[in-house]
């Protein structure tokens, strides 16, 4: 990719170049932008608590334009592997809504990866181009991983959630959960949102992750402005319910790291509450690596901006495999079979980027 981190929207882009120091524990990054060992520090935050993060420390951060927008090339890929199945995805939603029903949790995010191995070398650059392309409501990023231990591996997305953004006192969120299918023809594109948007479970599990921010973000703000309803926010592949939150610290020395270390990971991407959802996930799923922690950067005044590390995929070392990731929230009157398609869905966003939409097919 030619830097260590990469973040882009339509606004801009910050990268951070290849003589950053690597950083593989987001406490270590914290002490290091008080003691001003660094200017900035930007990469991934692990889900998977006490496993190294991969994040990167400079004197400064590079900002410049966007990312070019081109679109994707097709790829010859084959499918590796499921991880798990399909079918035995559709089991463990069952068996999570059946804990649900039991009590263990209100709302648990189940997850699953597909290995793919492409004919031709990825070239990072070019999928991260293809996906500001079909992403303009998104922020695209690329981090190097060998910060984290493994070497030679990118993480690349486009993620449209917001998990925070610090700028002085002021704090942003925008939690998105809830969601559609989008549709190539318009008429089936309007009634896929206008059900979502009519739909009581999706407002249910959306209201889990706002409900969490509130939380949060409550004891730590002079003020806190939470919308009442959700709106509605279209992807490239998905529409989603997402909630504005704008708030203002009672202490601005808190650096945007602290605030996405405490307020990761939110029920968009693990369940409610926190511990209760994280034991399910550990106990059913196989490791999440960096799918489900955070991307992003804080500077040494804290300010920085802190994405929810969804619609991604690890490129290994090869360059050639490639671990892709997609979740739903699931909660008590959650359909597995729905479920399953609703994680096929959220595939697309990577897949088409990656030049082989029908992979999954
Ligand atoms: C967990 C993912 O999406 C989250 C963000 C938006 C909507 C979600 C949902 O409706 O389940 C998820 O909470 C994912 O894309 O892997």
């Amino acid at each position: 990719m030619g830097v260590r981190f990469l973040l882009s929207d339509v606004r801009g882009s910050y990268r951070l170049d290849e003589s950053s120091a690597p950083i593989s524990a987001a406490a270590d990054a914290v002490k290091g932008l008080r003691d001003n060992t660094y200017g900035v520090v930007g990469g991934a935050l692990s889900f998977e608590p006490g496993s190294p993060d991969s994040l990167w420390g400079a004197p400064e951060i590079r900002t410049g334009p966007p990312v070019d927008a081109r679109p994707p090339r097709m790829h010859p890929v084959s499918v590796k592997s499921h991880n798990p199945e399909p079918a035995l995805h559709i089991a463990r939603v069952a068996e999570v809504v059946a804990r649900i029903h039991a009590g263990a949790a209100e709302k648990v995010v189940a997850a699953r990866s597909v290995d793919l191995l492409f004919d031709d070398e990825i070239d990072i650059e070019a999928l991260v181009s293809s996906l500001a392309a079909a992403n303009a409501n998104a922020e695209v990023f690329g981090v190097d991983l060998s910060a984290g231990g493994a070497a030679g591996h990118t993480l690349v997305g486009a993620s449209p959630e917001l998990l925070v953004e610090k700028r002085g006192a002021e704090v942003f969120c925008h939690p998105l959960a809830g969601s559609a299918r989008r549709h190539a023809d318009a008429d089936a594109d309007r009634a896929a949102a206008a059900e979502l948007v009519a739909s009581d479970k999706n407002h249910r599990e959306h209201r889990f992750v706002v409900e969490h921010i509130r939380e949060v973000l409550a004891p730590l703000c002079e003020t806190l402005h939470i919308q009442e309803d959700p709106t509605l926010l279209g992807t490239g592949a998905m529409w989603h319910l997402g909630t504005p939150i704008t708030g203002r610290l009672a202490d601005p020395s808190m650096t945007s790291l602290e605030l996405a270390m405490t307020l990761s990971p939110t029920p968009a991407v693990c369940g409610v509450p926190t511990d209760a959802a994280r034991a399910i996930i550990a106990e059913l799923e196989e490791p999440r690596g960096f799918y489900g922690g955070a991307v992003g950067f804080s500077d040494a005044h804290g300010d920085g901006r802190w994405m929810v590390t969804i619609r991604c995929a690890e490129i290994f070392d090869d360059q050639r495999t490639v671990r892709a990731w997609a979740g739903g929230g699931i909660v008590a009157d959650s359909d597995p079979h729905a479920e399953l398609a609703e994680t096929t869905a959220k595939f697309a966003t990577i897949l088409r980027s990656l030049g082989c939409p029908d992979a999954l097919d």
